[in-house]
């Protein structure tokens, strides 16, 4: 039987050094957790961080939500014995901070070996070499880092984000021409739901596969956002119906709502029924 899609609506950002926020994610709706080792955990506090995450991993429950370690940069302090512990520690993927190249992910796997890697996209190079990072064997995901990303550019924050979009289009095509998945950057101001569902729509539009995101209270919001909705999921199944009996009938296209319905058409609508199906299965657990 084939697999079904992973769904990864919504990756939600635990410091790795928070017990508590490791302890709440076990019950959380949440696609994906990235652990953070990076930026959400202060200097002094990362090698403590580090033995609380490996003991939140070893002790489990978190069911079938994709696990990720964000480890530090291999040219700090702290990267080689994250990356280290990582490889160790049962999780699906490690996630290093600002790739720029390829070569980084190299040097990593020396060290994590075949464990999979995932890339945060956040820095001009990283955007300009977005097509060899996705095209490297390890590499599953590509997580956009915008915060990262508005800073080395110096741009200004826009509600419509047009200062990133060359950025967000290279990932976005990178991932796709390589099969990796791609998850857009988190929305910074957690409490102001509005502005986050207009940002997962825009991702979602785009063709993110989820939204990064850094309070639970955000995860309702992007699980819609990146859920096929009722509509697209009832068009579906009239395509795919529609279409069978075209072909039954010895014609090569059918209409559907005044639309043509090819066989294109049709493979988007079996991976938007194949998308709901996964969805349900990980909420049914
Ligand atoms: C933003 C926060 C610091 C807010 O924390 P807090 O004040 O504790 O929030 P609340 O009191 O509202 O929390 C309510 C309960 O939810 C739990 N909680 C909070 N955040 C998380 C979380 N991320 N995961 C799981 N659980 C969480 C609290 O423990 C409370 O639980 P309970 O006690 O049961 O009521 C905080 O949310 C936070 O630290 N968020 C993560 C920040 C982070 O990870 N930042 C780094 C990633 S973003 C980034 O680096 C992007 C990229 O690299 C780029 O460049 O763009
Ligand atoms: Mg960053």
């Amino acid at each position: 039987m084939p697999q079904l899609p992973r769904p990864l609506r919504s990756v939600l950002y635990i410091p790795a050094s928070r017990s508590r926020a490791l302890e709440k994610a076990r019950t959380l709706q949440t696609d994906a957790i990235i652990f953070d080792l990076e930026d959400a955990v202060a200097p002094d506090e990362k090698p403590a961080a580090r033995t609380t995450l490996a003991e939140a991993l070893a002790a489990g429950g978190y069911g079938e939500r994709l696990k990720i370690v964000r480890i530090n940069g291999l040219e700090t302090d702290w990267g080689a014995d994250d990356a280290q512990a990582a490889a160790e520690m049962a999780a699906d993927a490690v996630l290093l901070p600002k790739v720029d190249g390829p070569a980084q992910l190299d040097a990593l796997a020396q060290i994590t070996g075949d464990t999979p890697l995932w890339a945060m996209m956040e820095t001009p190079q990283g955007m300009l070499a977005a097509a060899e990072i996705a095209a490297h064997p390890l590499c599953q995901g590509m997580v956009m880092g915008t915060n990262d990303l508005a800073k080395d550019m110096g741009t200004r924050f826009r509600a419509d984000r047009l200062p990133l979009m060359t950025g967000l289009g290279l990932c976005l095509l990178a991932a796709k021409t390589h099969g990796v998945a791609i998850v857009d950057g988190v929305f910074n101001a957690f409490k102001d739901t509005d502005g986050l569902a207009a940002e997962c729509a825009q991702g979602r539009d785009m063709g993110f596969d989820g939204k990064t995101l850094i309070h639970p209270a955000q995860l309702e919001v992007a699980n819609a956002a990146f859920s096929p909705t009722e509509e697209e999921v009832d068009l579906a199944r009239r395509q795919i119906a529609a279409y069978d009996e075209a072909i039954a009938a010895g014609q090569a296209v059918a209409v559907v709502d005044g639309r043509i319905v090819e066989n294109l058409h049709v493979a988007t609508a079996r991976e938007t029924l194949a998308k709901m199906d996964a969805i349900a299965a990980l909420s049914a657990e």
